[in-house]
């Protein structure tokens, strides 16, 4: 099969956002990428932006697409899917992709049928500059082919991992899905910091920026340990073992594993509750 199947989203909304756009950017064709949303602002700004076809029915364009994913609300899935199920007859012929955090594929094939074949990925918005985090977990039944397909598009809107079970999917999904809403929360603490002692906010604002785009390119051409990197900032008796010995005294170490658990945990509700 070809590299670029059809795809359709269903759901426009800030994820599918993020990594149809990411995906046009890196050439995959705008006439294999098809959007279904209830209203149509969404849709009129997509297809104006990228030229893909659009439609505020979701059985129209999971019909014509090779591969479906669904991008909804987790409290919604089970609807979509069973307007979808009642409405295209050959899902088990197509490539079911859900983005949805939680939700098992067990429960998809309760949804859908359980002669679908399936793949979770869980993406995070930066797919939309080209820097995504996406995982990836399929069931037993998509080929070796839906994997390399899916992969390969994933791969076009950042870094792809694969990973064993579901539960790791959690995992990563509370990292590395949330996490971009974890970094712009520090980031936008350390600007008010600064505006705070009297700096001007845009230039706050691009100092913030440009100094986490530093260190994540810093860390990600570096073999050394991320602590490592942190003491090569810290001059004994300098400006920045102050700053750290703040943050190690609120004890960030306990704060991070919190909030992943946090999120592991809701993860976990939503594979209940949906
Ligand atoms: N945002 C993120 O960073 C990430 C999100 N995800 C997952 O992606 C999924 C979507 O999240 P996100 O994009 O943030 O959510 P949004 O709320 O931004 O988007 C959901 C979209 O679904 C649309 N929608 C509502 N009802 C239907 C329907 N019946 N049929 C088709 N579309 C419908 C909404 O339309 P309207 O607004 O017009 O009602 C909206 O545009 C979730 O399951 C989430 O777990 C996964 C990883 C990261
Ligand atoms: O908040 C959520 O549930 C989704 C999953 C990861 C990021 N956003």
């Amino acid at each position: 099969m070809s590299d670029y199947r059809k795809i359709a989203f269903i759901g426009a909304g800030n994820m599918t956002q993020s990594i149809v756009g990411g995906m046009c950017q890196s050439g995959y064709p705008a006439d294999h990428i098809f959007i279904s949303n209830p209203s149509p602002e969404k849709l009129e700004k997509m297809s104006a932006k990228h030229g893909v076809t659009t439609s505020q029915n979701n059985a129209e364009v999971a019909a014509q697409a090779d591969v479906i994913v669904l991008a909804v609300k987790p409290q919604l899935m089970q609807d979509v899917c069973a307007a979808l199920r009642k409405e295209v007859s050959d899902l088990a012929s197509k490539l079911i992709v859900t983005i949805a955090a939680g939700i098992r594929i067990e429960k998809y094939y309760q949804y859908l049928g359980d002669d679908i074949r399936m793949v979770r990925v869980m993406p995070n918005t930066p797919s939309l500059v080209g820097e995504g985090m996406s995982g990836l977990v399929a069931d037993s039944k998509a080929t070796d082919d839906d994997k390399a397909y899916i992969e390969k598009a994933f791969k076009g809107v950042g870094a792809t991992q694969w990973v064993s079970t579901e539960d790791e999917l959690d995992i990563l999904g509370a990292v590395a899905g949330s996490g971009p809403a974890y970094f712009f929360e520090f980031m936008a603490s350390l600007q008010k910091a600064a505006v705070e002692l009297g700096y001007d906010s845009d230039k706050a604002r691009q100092m913030v920026q440009q100094t986490a785009l530093g260190a994540a390119k810093m860390a990600m051409n570096s073999d050394l340990e991320l602590s490592e990197l942190r003491s090569q900032v810290t001059s004994k008796g300098g400006s920045t073992a102050k700053g750290v010995e703040v943050y190690q005294q609120a004890d960030v170490d306990g704060i991070s594993a919190k909030a992943v658990k946090a999120a592991v945990t809701r993860n976990q509700e939503m594979a209940k509750l949906f």
